[in-house]
């Protein structure tokens, strides 16, 4: 693990952009394209942000959906569609792009244009009880499928409620359709920017703690090629 601590979410977020735009335009001269999976939620504004304004072909990258509520109207303002196409879709023009659409009918089409080749580069955030996509504690880390349906516990509930995407817990979708930690781990390179104080805690269990499906992000300590970026106040509950 490459672990990088920034002063400021801008510049955790500059930074992991630009190792993101390292490693795509890598892929693009090695094989003549790219294949990216993004996540969402408010921890990736600032990198997606950064990342639009990079130097990259952009023709020649694909991009993968992380994750998605089941059966959430894209015109909600939750909608990690909606949130993709506002913040990144709209601002590059790619070779292609698979959503996912909240339709668990969909997963068998996803998960074959996934498996097409390996995905470069992934930007997989963490949440406030260390899921990574919709795998909340104890996440399954077991199953070799690419895209799952989970149920969101009561902890993610109240993140999105406390990121304002929802007024209370009880208008969180019950499920989403969630890229599985093994399909994650499959990622080439695995890049996760981790801003802001509400994650202190999360960070400190992720790097305290050997790999558990009962903190979901300490799998990603066991990928080869893992760069974990945080700001002065994620890092903040780091041990000495
Ligand atoms: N569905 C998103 C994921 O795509 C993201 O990787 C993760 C952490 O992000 P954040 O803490 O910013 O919501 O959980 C979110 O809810």
């Amino acid at each position: 693990m490459n672990l990088h601590i920034e002063k400021t979410p801008v510049l955790l977020g500059e930074k992991a952009a630009a190792l993101t735009a390292s490693l795509l335009r890598q892929a693009i001269s090695d094989n003549g394209s790219a294949r990216l999976v993004l996540s969402t939620g408010s921890s990736q504004f600032e990198t997606l942000e950064a990342l639009v304004k990079e130097d990259v072909d952009w023709s020649r990258v694909t991009m993968f959906h992380l994750d998605e509520y089941v059966n959430l109207p894209e015109t909600h303002p939750a909608s990690f569609r909606k949130y993709l196409k506002e913040r990144f879709l709209s601002k590059v023009t790619l070779a292609a792009y698979h959503l996912v659409d909240g339709n668990p009918d969909s997963i068998p089409s996803l998960t074959a244009e996934l498996k097409k080749a390996p995905v470069d580069v992934g930007l997989i955030g963490i949440g406030e009880n260390a899921h990574i996509a919709f795998n909340d504690p104890p996440a399954d880390f077991d199953t070799r499928e690419s895209y799952i349906v989970v149920n969101l516990n009561e902890r993610c509930k109240q993140q999105q409620v406390g990121e304002g995407w929802f007024a209370t817990t009880a208008d969180v979708p019950a499920q989403a359709i969630s890229m599985t930690a093994w399909q994650i781990m499959q990622c080439r390179h695995i890049i996760s920017a981790v801003p802001h104080k509400v994650k202190a805690k999360a960070v400190a269990d992720t790097l305290s703690h050997d790999t558990t499906p009962d903190i979901p992000a300490t799998l990603l300590k066991t990928h080869p090629n893992f760069d974990l970026f945080l700001d002065a106040e994620s890092a903040s509950m780091i041990a000495e």
